[in-house]
């Protein structure tokens, strides 16, 4: 039950829906199985020459059933899908609200192939829960029961045998397939998941591929794969085919069944003769939707293991959010770390450990160390992105889990390693930052980055694939000037510049930055003497912090070392 909890939670909300199709569903079997019985009963009594108007008022009962038949099936399929599409539509949006928190943790957990295909194809696997494994038992067991008390009347007989076949259809069938179902479905959800990663990979990574000539390898892999799954899946249907063979089988077995015993109960004298091809009629009909049963186990494993899986991506990450607050716009901000302990999911090693210092407003702080040395995290970690484990960060004295991420980030200008650009122009790309910026603004803009050989409506491919290393640093840092922000976070904003475009750049950076808050991490140790604090960082520990006079002032201080050995290595 607790697997199913998801769409049920959803598909209750839409109580009319469900209301309606149960109603127009039984309406629809009952009218259907009455329409049956009534044209077998008027054929046999047509035969004993009846006076006509017997004969008239049987042919407008069976008319009548007819069309009502029809519009109550119209009635049911109308309202089972729109409450279908709805639930679909309520499940979308919890999905959304539970990940859209997470999405930089779940990205760092799974693979975004398997991500994409867990939520695109668990969501749409969920549509057949209602419409296949909820109602229709529901409706089928209704118009059974309703059916089997009215051949009570006729043949108790008969209605034992219809009841037997009722229990084997309804109940031994489905249960016996989905014995047989569960193991299957486990293995084709697998192999959908590694086709999904496989194919993302091969994507993402064509232009390597090509290059490393592993592009033919990997497209053979992908389609011995492909292959695989689609033998599982054609196998799958066959298993579902016979299944239904199997249960339309049984249903016409049955009816022959109670037409042999019928015939009996005639010859024997205990049965009207003209009830005779009613029964028969009655049974083929009302066993006529049985075979949806033969594919409900499938759908109800299905259904099952979806909604474990969306609900499995964010049952552990629920943020430990005490209560969110909202920072006032402009509040200086000062940061307090008190020995953060921050370990990536699936890391044996910790990425930061004891980490204790505090950013305090408008100062100007240098991250510093050797690559893997644990400041990239650091810095994610005032984002609020980095999984940490233990320890507090502080911001304002309040913990930082309980502040509205959103009125955090407004305050903060950020240039990451990785930055993303989007297909379409400069200008848009800029406006990205600043939806406001007018285009004489974005030009300033581009213009303090050294960008001015662009014009705005130059193109940028996806991910910014035609501009250079040291461009796509510049464009990030472009979007900065237009964001009024009193935190800036800078993660080697200049690593692919040389050093006189990088040092006028971080000339306007300061012009703009004077009184504001700027962490900035530095492979470089130059230029670090106007620093109001240096952070230095070694396998994921804060070694040493202070003023760049401070620092050099250690007798074998570990920052004093790497400048030492800079300097040696810029004289050769
Ligand atoms: N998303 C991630 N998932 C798992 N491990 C990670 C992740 N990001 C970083 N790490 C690990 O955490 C450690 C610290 O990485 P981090 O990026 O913070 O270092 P860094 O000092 O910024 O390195 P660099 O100077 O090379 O950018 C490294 O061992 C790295 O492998």
């Amino acid at each position: 039950m607790k697997d199913i909890s998801l769409v049920l939670k959803m598909m209750l909300k839409e109580k009319k829906d469900i209301l309606f199709s149960v109603f127009f569903g039984f309406l629809a079997g009952i009218t259907a199985v009455s329409l049956f019985a009534a044209s077998g009963y008027l054929i046999s009594q047509a035969a004993f020459a009846p006076p006509i108007y017997t004969l008239m008022i049987l042919v407008a009962s069976v008319k009548l059933l007819g069309i009502t038949s029809a519009i109550s099936r119209y009635g049911e399929r109308y309202f089972s899908h729109r409450g279908t599409f709805t639930i679909l539509k309520n499940i979308r949006l919890k999905v959304y609200d539970q990940i859209e928190p997470l999405a930089s943790r779940l990205l760092q957990k799974y693979r975004s192939g398997d991500i994409l295909a867990r939520i695109v194809g668990d969501v749409e696997s969920l549509q057949h829960f209602f419409l296949r494994v909820f109602y229709p038992p529901i409706v089928l067991a209704a118009v059974f029961i309703a059916t089997i008390f009215f051949t009570m009347y006729i043949s108790a007989g008969v209605a034992l045998t219809m009841s037997a076949g009722m229990i084997v259809v309804l109940i031994v069938f489905p249960a016996i397939f989905y014995m047989i179902q569960k193991k299957a479905a486990l293995s084709m959800r697998e192999k959908r998941g590694v086709l999904s990663s496989e194919f993302t990979d091969y994507l993402y990574g064509f232009r390597e591929l090509t290059i490393f000539q592993q592009a033919e390898r990997k497209e053979q892999q992908l389609f011995d794969e492909m292959n695989q799954y689609e033998e599982m899946k054609a196998s799958e249907n066959r298993q579902l085919a016979i299944r239904e063979a199997i249960v339309i089988f049984f249903s016409f077995f049955i009816a022959i069944i109670i037409l042999v015993q019928a015939g009996f109960y005639v010859a024997e004298g205990n049965l009207a003769g003209t009830l005779l091809a009613m029964l028969f009629m009655i049974a083929i009909t009302v066993f006529e939707d049985t075979p949806s049963m033969a594919v409900l186990p499938a759908h109800l494993e299905e259904s099952k293991s979806s909604s474990k899986r969306l609900i499995e991506v964010w049952e552990n990450e629920e943020p430990s959010k005490v209560a969110v607050q909202e920072l006032e716009p402009d509040l200086p901000l000062h940061f307090d770390f008190k020995d953060v302990f921050i370990q990536y999911p699936n890391e044996k090693k910790p990425a930061v450990q004891h980490a204790s210092l505090q950013i305090k407003p408008g100062k100007n702080i240098a991250i510093v160390g050797p690559s893997g040395s644990g400041k990239s995290t650091l810095m994610q970690a005032l984002l609020t992105f980095a999984p940490v484990k233990s320890g507090h960060i502080l911001v304002n004295g309040e913990d930082i889990n309980t502040i509205a991420p959103d009125s955090l980030w407004e305050q903060m200008n950020v240039s990451l390693q990785h930055n993303h650009f989007f297909y379409g122009s400069i200008y848009e790309n800029l406006r990205f930052a600043n939806r406001n910026a007018s285009a004489e603004i974005c030009r300033d803009a581009l213009e303090k980055v050294q960008l001015t050989h662009f014009s705005l409506e130059d193109q940028v491919l996806e991910k910014g694939t035609n501009l250079s290393g040291g461009e796509k640093q510049r464009l990030a840092l472009a979007r900065l000037f237009l964001r009024e922000a009193s935190i800036w976070l800078l993660d080697e904003p200049t690593s692919s510049l040389d050093s006189i475009t990088e040092q006028q750049i971080m000339n306007e950076i300061e012009k703009v930055t004077k009184y504001q808050t700027v962490v900035t991490i530095r492979h470089r140790l130059t230029g670090l003497e106007s620093m109001d604090r240096i952070i230095v960082m070694n396998q994921g520990e804060i070694v040493e912090q202070g003023t760049y006079t401070e620092l050099m002032g250690k007798e074998n201080g570990y920052f004093k070392a790497m400048k030492e050995l800079e300097s040696q290595q810029l004289a050769f």
